[in-house]
């Protein structure tokens, strides 16, 4: 018997033209059924009654069980990350009819918090470029936005303390999470790395490429801006500069030179979003809540605090203690423990804990990241 791998170059079965006869085939089903799938969403927009906005249709839970399935159905030859990427864009152009979901971001344009935004909503949302976290914060709480998307945790570099503390006082909840691999590019006007004196770029991306820059620009200037698309603005203007930025804001800024691509640290450096809303949204099957707690100041505390997870057989998948801005030397933490609200176990241990805190705010239960 012969096989494709018995020949170094495997033998086409069909001609050229063939093959491309067959696609045509393909695309013509898979755009009616694209189509078709579009007039349904719709169906179920008009079942869920008379709505006014996008955010009364998006239903994130729902959103994440259609991603899942995509996954368990997924034999290849794609990848799981491409088939939800395909699948999460037709979910987005389908919620789009309605009108386009509005989600802030850390701008400007380019940022690798625009890339969440895309990642988590698809394209058909639309983007709202704000100055900061606390601006995210603010235009969702005045319902200027439906959601925002801000970075809360690095894998390298940890927490990012401002999203955390904007929780203490904030009234918003966390529907939703995403993570993003993030490759950083050194770009410049030239592309040549003997010209570079000064690297600009977010203090974030210059610590997550620190050995390389030891190694590879250890006299060039690093000098930290306010964000990589900014970097990527400066370094535009002068051949003796660059920007350490993602891809997006080299092409967004026109710094078209790549002069070495993926120079983060670390090959898994990754970086976790939440989406950040105004309600919980129910149960998807697999979901994660996030707990603020502030402990009272007793002798063993936090022990009694963790032990209720633990009986009731619930995973923590993080703490994390900030000052508590209510006093000197309090603490509040942070605490990421798998389930949802509505689920009995969580809301047991929950009121398990009551005795031994001052406060319990539940900041959210959503979905799991799907890849
Ligand atoms: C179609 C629905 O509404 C929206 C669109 C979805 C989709 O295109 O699959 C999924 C969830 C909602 O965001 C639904 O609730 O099923």
């Amino acid at each position: 018997m012969t096989t494709d791998t018995d020949n170094e170059t495997p033998q086409p079965q069909f001609t050229l033209a063939e093959a491309r006869t067959r696609i045509d085939g393909i695309d013509r089903t898979i755009q009616e059924l694209i189509a078709e799938r579009a007039r349904w969403a719709h169906q179920v927009g008009k079942a869920k009654g008379p709505l006014a906005a996008a955010i009364d249709y998006y239903r994130p839970e729902r959103e994440a069980q259609v991603l899942r399935m995509v996954v368990d159905r997924n034999d290849g030859p794609l990848g799981d990350d491409v088939l939800v990427r395909l699948f999460r864009e037709i979910m987005s152009a389908c919620l789009a009819q309605q009108e386009p979901l509005k989600i802030g971001f850390l701008g400007p344009e380019g940022t690798f918090s625009q890339q969440a935004v895309f990642k988590h909503f698809g394209h058909s949302a639309h983007g709202l470029p704000l100055a900061s976290i606390e601006e995210v914060f603010q235009e969702v709480e005045a319902g200027n936005a439906d959601f925002g998307v801000v970075p809360v945790e690095n894998s390298g570099q940890g927490t990012i303390q401002t999203t955390l503390d904007m929780f203490l006082t904030s009234s918003l909840k966390i529907c939703g999470e995403t993570e993003l691999r993030v490759h950083q590019y050194l770009l410049s006007r030239t592309g040549k790395l003997e010209d570079i004196e000064r690297v600009y770029s977010h203090p974030q991306s210059l610590a997550q490429c620190k050995t390389w820059l030891r190694a590879n620009l250890p006299n060039a200037e690093k000098i930290a801006v306010s964000s990589n698309a900014e970097a990527a603005r400066r370094a535009r203007n002068a051949d003796d500069a660059a920007a350490i930025a993602g891809a997006s804001a080299g092409h967004v800024y026109g710094l078209k030179h790549v002069v070495i691509d993926h120079i983060e640290d670390r090959p898994d450096n990754t970086t976790r979003f939440l989406v950040i809303g105004r309600e919980i949204f129910p149960p998807s099957g697999h979901d994660r809540t996030s707990v603020l707690v502030f402990i009272k100041d007793q002798p063993g505390a936090l022990f009694h605090v963790l032990s209720p997870f633990a009986k009731h057989g619930i995973s923590m998948n993080r703490i994390e203690s900030r000052p508590s801005h209510q006093g000197h030397w309090q603490y509040a933490f942070f605490i990421d423990i798998g389930g949802h609200v509505e689920e009995d176990s969580v809301r047991q241990a929950l009121v398990e804990l009551e005795p031994f805190t001052t406060q319990v705010k539940v900041l959210g239960s959503y979905p799991v990241a799907v890849p």
